[in-house]
């Protein structure tokens, strides 16, 4: 599944006709994080190897298989957009602190698990979650004990932006319809996070793409290498038709003006 998941945003880096990415998972859960089953389909390949060198090359291969699998959420230049439900575990952390954006469910939980199965976390929760969540002091509570924390602290915290109700569409409907009062229904977390998304994908996918690749740029170098970055894209950029076109309808008050695919 991890070379999938790579191999998956690979695809809509590419594909003109994405321009927005909505992460959810399909289960009970967000995710479980690692997969007990592979960790055991390891374990032969690693016994087969005496020499502590050859054991961890077997293993870095492993990791960075694994690191590459949560970074190609970032090389992706669309935005990604994670809706979690229910759990998001270890692995689910890294993957998730990969994302544009998170929103998340009430009942949503996320816990940094690996201390508790004696390791230290490397597909990136260390490396995202402090540019996250701005608190080095909760992260590394999170990281040191493994506690659960629950959706409301990661909205105080910031690690997600918005709290759903519920999940799904069709339960959202139902609400509506039971309670007949529109504005007391807890809105559904994937028609929520869509919305969201379809606000972005009418943007300039121009503007919408250099801005993802700068921020990330950004968020990596000096202030000054993030302005030089950004003033080497748009010299590029701002010829692009779709300046021309989003400034004249911001001027003219023209709505609806339609970015054709990048
Ligand atoms: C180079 C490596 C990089 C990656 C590192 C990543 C590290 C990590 O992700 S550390 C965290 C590992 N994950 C866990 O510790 C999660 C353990 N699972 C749970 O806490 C619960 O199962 C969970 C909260 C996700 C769901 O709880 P619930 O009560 O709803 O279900 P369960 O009855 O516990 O589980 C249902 C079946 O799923 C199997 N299962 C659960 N987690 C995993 C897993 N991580 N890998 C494989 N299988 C898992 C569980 O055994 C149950 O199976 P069955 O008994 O056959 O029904």
């Amino acid at each position: 599944m991890w070379l999938e998941i790579g191999k998956c945003f690979e695809e809509l880096d590419a594909d003109e006709n994405c321009r927005v990415v909505v992460l959810s998972g399909a289960g009970k859960v967000f995710t479980a994080g690692l997969d007990f089953q592979d960790m055991l389909k390891l374990a032969p390949e690693l016994a087969e190897k005496e020499d502590v060198a050859r054991k961890a090359k077997i293993l870095l291969n492993f990791i960075t298989t694994y690191q590459k699998s949560i970074t190609s959420l970032e090389l992706c230049r669309k935005p990604v957009l994670a809706a979690i439900h229910s759990a998001c575990v270890g692995g689910g952390v890294d993957f998730i602190t990969a994302a544009d954006m998170r929103y998340s469910t009430k009942d949503a939980w996320f816990q940094v698990k690996e201390v508790d199965i004696g390791m230290a976390a490397d597909v990136g929760t260390l490396q995202r979650l402090p540019k996250v969540i701005g608190s080095e002091s909760l992260v590394r509570e999170l990281c040191y004990t493994a506690r659960k924390m629950l959706a409301a602290e990661a909205l105080t915290s910031g690690l997600v932006s918005r709290l759903f109700g519920d999940k799904e569409r069709l339960l959202f409907k139902m609400k509506c319809l039971c309670l007949k009062l529109k504005f007391l229904c807890v809105c559904s977390m994937i028609k929520g996070v869509i919305e969201i998304a379809e606000e972005i994908s009418k943007k300039s996918p121009v503007a919408v793409r250099g801005t993802k690749v700068n921020l990330i740029y950004s968020r990596d170098h000096s202030v000054q290498e993030g302005l030089n970055h950004i003033a080497l894209l748009n010299q590029m950029m701002l010829q692009s038709e779709d300046f021309a076109t989003a400034t004249v309808a911001q001027a003219t008050k023209q709505k609806g003006v339609v970015f054709s695919k990048l």
